[in-house]
């Protein structure tokens, strides 16, 4: 299977989006696939030895759309550019049709107060009440204008098909056709004792309002993807590399990964890779949301896109092109953009079955209101008022739009959503479950402490020490490297070892100098039956102080305990605090011993602490508080604790450096800063608020008008909504759910950062 992401064109509505999800789907060897109308992108899971991407391309330009693929790497090649060229010629086309039928709907308008009013206006001059002169001016309104309405509507129909334009080309054409008839004929209403009135006026209103809608929020989606481009422009231009010890200016796509880059003071870092030679600090806001500048010398990992801020250096480029941290980033945010919200789903469903459920109405108010009160001009009325305040064209834009921005605003944090469910869910949050080592803890452990057994004469403490990190070198684990650690800044030699075995969640132990070295927790000596009386009080001491204590068992005797320490991360305690504020219940999970776990607890102010948990047990301690009814938030490194995330409602994994884990989770914080989570359900949140007003917004228009359109208040206050009204609450709507949404870019994290 395979997955593709395709940029759409065409679409006029929801159900454009729809049709085309229809087409693609239909085509043999899709398996699935998700049209997102705001970001206009497709999402296809195809396989590869059945289709290709080519005749899912013809599947929609049969459909009457245009598609064409979208890769990460053509959009840091300037791709971009040709989107936003499109859009803006889109935006200067409908500007000339809202200026040529603006002009013309003043006169008609004007032309036409007199009878609408009912009053006498003798300024105005009645030549401008002429039907003929009205049918002039309105008919290049309805044609041109109008044009891409009716061109809409053959594509639909052709598809057995209808839209919203479905919809408008209806309501216009009905007003437009009738005063065409009244025009040309007038004596076939004369001779039923009618009046021969036209409402050219109305078609020509209607669709210059409506126009004058999607010119809005054709120029509000731009801005939508605004936070794209600001990530696609952090990309640097070019590169100054060292080839053959000149310093040559190279264009950014031919740096190699290999090739040595020289950054000066104040520059941009053009790709990622390890620092080679020289010392500087480094500016990341940009990518990791972090506002300290980072520290880098030889060995450490440089982004590409931050900025270089003291001193020079010498990299070599370890990613370069598509595989930068910054192009994964840019991806993400892509995908994201264009997945759906779970809540839109309902949006989708309505706008389904609402197009054709409108025009039956809209049928049924025609016939009800000529063959029962007899009246031709209200039954008209009527029935175009109801088929344009009916457009679902906001329903359609009410999730995708804030889910843009939404996911957008998070990249700008260095937060990275994976997908609008996620976002949805994120908001839902009960309960948040914080892995201890890495995550609230810097994840760096060094040894503090080395009491022997039977103390440090005759070198037996420096033995002591080669045979726990000769052994340890073997381990992956943290506390492993801090011990290597601590015997390397004691200039310890290490030897070699037989028979290694890591007891996942235990310790360690092997041969060592023909000796049997164990190194590991309390309730492993317990299981191994190795008495640990010695250095008990120690022991406890060293939990108390929140730090690990293991113990150094040699050929079934305990030598030694090691009191391990892991700072604590300088804004855990605020961040904890401030999720407690949003009213969620934070927990630790940690492999650790209860006491060191519950010091720690108690640092950072977290009440409920789940100690000893074996790493495979920790997917079945997430489940078990699901299993309380809470909707449950694991936050861990990427690596370890990937069951422990994917068991997760939503699984939110902490970045180290350039290795972000996104695979495994839901949401990655690219600092591995606590505070971070804080703004991320503070965003979720906000951009849900935001989701359900736009869905108000969308539907109250439709849902309130629909009745009134049809006359319903009619006989009862004599109340009937004009469809000039209807066009231009249509409009109102769709540009209210856009720039609605744009409020969220305003977004700010409350509380949490300083
Ligand atoms: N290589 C090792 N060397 C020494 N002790 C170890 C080793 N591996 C595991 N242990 C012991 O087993 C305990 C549990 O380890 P585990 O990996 O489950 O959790 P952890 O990494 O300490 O904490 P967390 O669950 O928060 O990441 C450790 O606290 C330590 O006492
Ligand atoms: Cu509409
Ligand atoms: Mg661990």
């Amino acid at each position: 299977m395979e997955n593709a992401t395709l940029k759409l064109r065409g679409m006029g509505c929801a159900a454009c989006a729809k049709s085309i999800e229809d087409a693609i789907r239909s085509v043999p060897g899709v398996n699935e696939c998700i049209v997102n109308f705001g970001a206009e992108q497709a999402t296809v899971d195809y396989n590869p030895k059945k289709t290709d991407l080519q005749a899912i391309q013809d599947a929609v330009d049969a459909a009457g759309y245009a598609a064409y693929p979208l890769q990460a790497q053509n959009l840091l090649a300037g791709e971009d550019d040709e989107e936003k060229r499109h859009r803006q010629q889109e935006s200067r086309e409908l500007q000339r049709k809202v200026t040529l039928g603006g002009v013309i709907s003043t006169v008609l308008l004007i032309g036409s107060l007199p009878m609408m009013t009912g009053l006498n206006l003798p300024f105005i001059p009645t030549w401008l009440h002429n039907p003929w002169l009205q049918l002039i001016l309105t008919t290049p309104v309805q044609f041109w204008c109008g044009y891409s309405f009716y061109v809409n509507t053959w594509k639909a129909l052709k598809r057995h098909a209808a839209t919203m334009d479905t919809l408008i080309a209806l309501g216009t054409s009905a007003a437009y056709f009738y005063s065409l008839f009244a025009t040309l004929v007038p004596g076939f209403f004369i001779a039923q004792g009618l009046m021969p009135d036209v409402y050219y006026e109305t078609a020509a209103i209607v669709i210059t309002l409506i126009l004058l809608g999607r010119l809005f929020e054709n120029r509000a989606k731009g801005q939508t993807s605004a936070a794209i481009r600001q990530l696609i422009g952090l990309q640097a231009k070019t590169a100054r590399l060292i080839r053959n010890g000149k310093e040559i200016d190279v264009p950014i796509e031919q740096v190699a990964i290999g090739d040595v880059v020289l950054v000066r003071p104040g520059e941009k870092i053009p790709v990622d890779g390890e620092v080679v030679t020289g010392t500087s600090t480094v500016d990341e806001a940009m990518v990791t949301g972090e506002s300290v500048a980072v520290k880098k010398q030889p060995g450490d990992e440089v982004i590409g896109a931050t900025i270089n801020k003291t001193g020079s250096f010498q990299f070599r480029a370890t990613r370069v092109g598509k595989d930068t941290v910054l192009a994964q980033i840019v991806q993400l945010v892509q995908q994201a953009q264009g997945s759906k919200a779970p809540i839109q789903r309902l949006a989708d469903q309505v706008t389904g079955w609402f197009v054709p459920a409108v025009i039956a109405i809209a049928l049924f108010t025609f016939i009800i209101w000529y063959n029962i009160m007899g009246n031709i001009t209200l039954a008209l009325m009527t029935t175009v008022g109801v088929l344009i305040i009916a457009c679902p064209c906001a329903l359609g834009l009410a999730t995708p739009t804030s889910v843009m921005v939404g996911t957008g605003k998070g990249a700008e944090n260095g937060i990275l959503i994976k997908g609008a469910e996620s976002l949805e869910l994120a908001h839902q949050i009960k309960t948040i479950v914080l892995d201890k080592t890495g995550t609230i803890t810097q994840g760096k452990p060094t040894v503090t402490d080395f009491l022997t057994v039977n103390g440090t004469a005759n070198g037996n403490e420096i033995q002591l020490i080669q045979l726990a990190a000769s052994l340890e070198r073997n381990s992956e684990h943290p506390l492993a490297e801090a011990v290597v650690r601590y015997a390397q800044s004691q200039e310890v030699m290490l030897t070699e070892v037989r028979d290694f075995e890591a007891i996942s969640g235990s310790g360690v132990q092997g041969i060592v100098s023909h000796k049997l070295v164990q190194i590991g927790t309390q309730r492993w000596m317990e299981e191994l039956q190795i008495h640990t009386q010695a250095l008990q009080p120690d022991k406890e001491r060293l939990e108390y102080l929140g730090k690990t204590a293991v113990w150094l068992a040699v050929d079934g005797e305990i030598q030694g305990l090691m009191g391990i320490a892991d700072a604590i991360k300088p804004t855990s305690t605020q961040a904890i605090k401030a999720l407690q504020k949003l009213g969620l219940e934070v927990v630790m999970l940690t492999g650790d011993n209860r006491r060191t776990a519950e010091s720690i607890a108690r640092e950072v102010g977290i009440k409920r602490v789940l100690a000893e948990v074996r790493p495979d047990q920790k997917a079945a301690t997430v489940q078990a508080i699901q299993a309380e009814g809470k909707i449950v938030a694991m936050v861990g490194d990427g690596i370890n604790d990937a069951p422990a995330l994917a068991q997760a409602d939503v699984g939110i994994a902490i970045g180290t450096g350039t290795d972000i884990a996104i695979a495994a989770s839901d949401i990655t914080l690219i600092s591995g800063d606590l505070l971070s989570i804080v703004t991320a359900i503070q965003l979720s949140r906000a951009t849900i608020r935001n989701i359900r007003q736009n869905l108000f917004f969308a539907f109250i228009y439709n849902v309130a008008g629909i009745p009134i359109a049809a006359g319903i208040l009619f006989p009862f206050f004599g109340w009937l909504l004009n469809p000039i009204i209807a066009g231009a609450a249509m409009a109102f709507s769709s540009v209210s759910v856009v720039t609605n949404a744009l409020r969220l870019r305003n977004f700010q994290a409350k509380g949490a950062r300083g």
